[in-house]
């Protein structure tokens, strides 16, 4: 049986200066990559051969398969074990009459058809790309996202062998294997890497992440499922911890509601920091306890801050909180939401109904500027779905809060019409839960839509609250005074 799960596949040109490519793939080898191909786009045939043989010498002694990109002449010549062919390459047939049945050929497959009918005419593995974007090769297609890599792998038959390529990292493989586990079962086999690995400063380092980052993506626990008591137990437990150890919120929010959310992290016990400019989000990774991304005022400068903290934050395990503010309102919203949740693992995403169903991508709830239309009727199979989907705990507010890890479900009946009437009340439940989100994540939402909808109560019911202004400066203060013991006699939780 072939071990795709590490692959490494080279490019001499993207070699880092302290070694050669010989040199880069006995590393490799060495930490443990169970696959090389070698890829060489400008060698001459002669120095192709002899570059293959030394590495044939390196994964033999291995025992893992060197195959041989494109060049199935070069294949015959060292006797490797298998090529990797592309749409525009050899066809599969001559490859496969040239080499036999007892070669690996790998097929490179974009589209679901392309998937198919390489399958269906014997490869023995597909390369599904590319994931992400790439400067190692110019795509002719746009990357297709995590997504896009489970859609074509759920269209082949539950044999069929996957992996995928173009822009996967250290940082990303754990959410790219997690995602690709199927309704019935079936995964990616694992992750093709060029750059992350050949352009690595210290390779063995660089394999050892990426290798404790693919075997967590092919973890798949269904969680134990939770009471509402028991829940509501855990809840006062983390607004405990939540005090006692006041975590740094790094916020990327909008301008509308910058002040306001500062003010309720703070309320609530958090720390807040609020910081979009690229130079400095990665000096604050390593303090920070919670990244929120809140796209409701978009400029690139904050997109391009969100996408860089995004990444440092997933590589320090740091969990991500997205508020997908109006993403059904713009097609804007909808391709920066898109981007976000295509290039960066995604903890928590919270939006109201309309925001969830343009995530989901069924627009089964209009939107109206950054307010749903409506609602839905069906609020838990909503985020249930979307869950599945996105691989991410979905957290939906409304007149009912939903809340989904994708196994366990749950509504929250707490909150206050005023929550309606003033600006910012989304964006503040969104920073709630990040204040949490140091905890399991499915707590962390229910304990942060708990603490508002909880807060909102006790505010309404506040002699000196007479509209909805006076509402939003009761609301900050009843944050600030909310305890363990309100949360458990207030919170209305329900399993779905
Ligand atoms: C594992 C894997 N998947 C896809 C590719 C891409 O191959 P191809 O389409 O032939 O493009 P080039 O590699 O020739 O640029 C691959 N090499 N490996
Ligand atoms: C060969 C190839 N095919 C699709 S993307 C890609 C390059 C992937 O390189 P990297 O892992 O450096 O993004």
């Amino acid at each position: 049986m072939v071990d795709y799960s590490c692959y490494l596949v080279t490019d001499s040109s993207l070699v880092h200066h302290s070694r050669n490519l010989v040199d880069t793939v006995q590393q490799a080898v060495d930490a443990g990559v169970t696959i090389v191909q070698l890829r060489e786009k400008e060698l001459e045939t002669g120095a192709f051969i002899e570059l293959a043989r030394k590495l044939l010498e390196i994964t033999k002694k291995a025992n893992i398969p060197l195959l041989i990109n494109d060049r199935v002449d070069v294949a015959l010549a060292v006797d490797a074990d298998g090529v990797h062919i592309g749409q525009d390459d050899m066809p599969l047939s001559i490859a496969r009459r040239l080499l036999g049945n007892g070669k690996i050929i790998g097929v490179t497959a974009a589209t679901i058809e392309e998937a198919k009918v390489a399958v269906e005419n014997g490869a023995d593995y597909i390369g599904i790309g590319a994931c992400f974007g790439t400067s190692t090769k110019k795509l002719k297609k746009i990357p297709m996202g995590p997504r896009g890599v489970l859609e074509i792998l759920e269209a082949l038959p539950a044999n069929a062998k996957a992996v995928t390529i173009g822009g996967i990292n250290s940082s990303n493989a754990e959410r790219v294997i997690r995602h690709s586990h199927g309704s019935d079962g079936r995964k990616l086999e694992g992750v093709a890497v060029v750059s992350d690995i050949v352009a690595a400063e210290n390779v063995p380092e660089k394999v050892a992440e990426l290798k404790q980052a693919i075997a967590r993506g092919f973890i798949n626990t269904v969680p134990a499922s939770i009471y509402p008591d028991e829940l509501k137990l855990k809840v006062a437990q983390v607004f405990d911890k939540l005090r006692a150890t006041s975590p740094l919120v790094h916020h990327i929010t909008n301008f509308v509601v910058m002040n306001d959310t500062a003010n309720a992290t703070l309320a609530l016990g958090g720390s807040p920091i609020m910081a979009q400019n690229i130079e400095e989000v990665h000096e604050l990774g390593k303090f920070v306890g919670s990244l929120l991304l809140n796209i409701g005022t978009l400029n690139n400068e904050f997109v391009t801050g969100m996408v860089g903290a995004g990444k440092a934050a997933n590589k320090n395990r740091t969990p991500i909180i997205l508020d997908p503010v109006g993403a059904g309102a713009s097609s804007l919203r909808k391709s920066t939401m898109k981007l976000l949740t295509d290039s960066l693992d995604i903890g928590i995403v919270k939006g109201n109904a309309g925001e969830i169903s343009c995530l989901a991508g069924t627009g089964e709830v209009e939107m109206r500027g950054v307010d749903s239309v409506g609602g839905t009727n069906d609020g838990a199979s909503m985020v249930t779905r979307t869950s599945k989907l996105e691989k991410s705990v979905i957290a939906m507010t409304g007149v009912v809060d939903y809340v989904s890890d994708g196994h366990r479900t749950y509504s929250i009946h707490n909150g206050h019409e005023y929550l309606g009437k003033i600006t910012g009340s989304g964006c503040m439940a969104t920073t709630a839960i990040a204040c949490y989100a140091a905890d399991d994540l499915l707590v962390a939402a229910i304990a942060g839509l708990a603490s508002m909808g909880v807060a909102a109560e006790y505010a309404a019911k506040r002699s000196d609250v007479n509209g909805p202004n006076t509402f939003k400066a009761a609301l900050i203060d009843e944050l600030h005074n909310l305890t363990a013991e309100k949360l458990l006699q207030s919170l209305k939780l329900q399993k779905c």
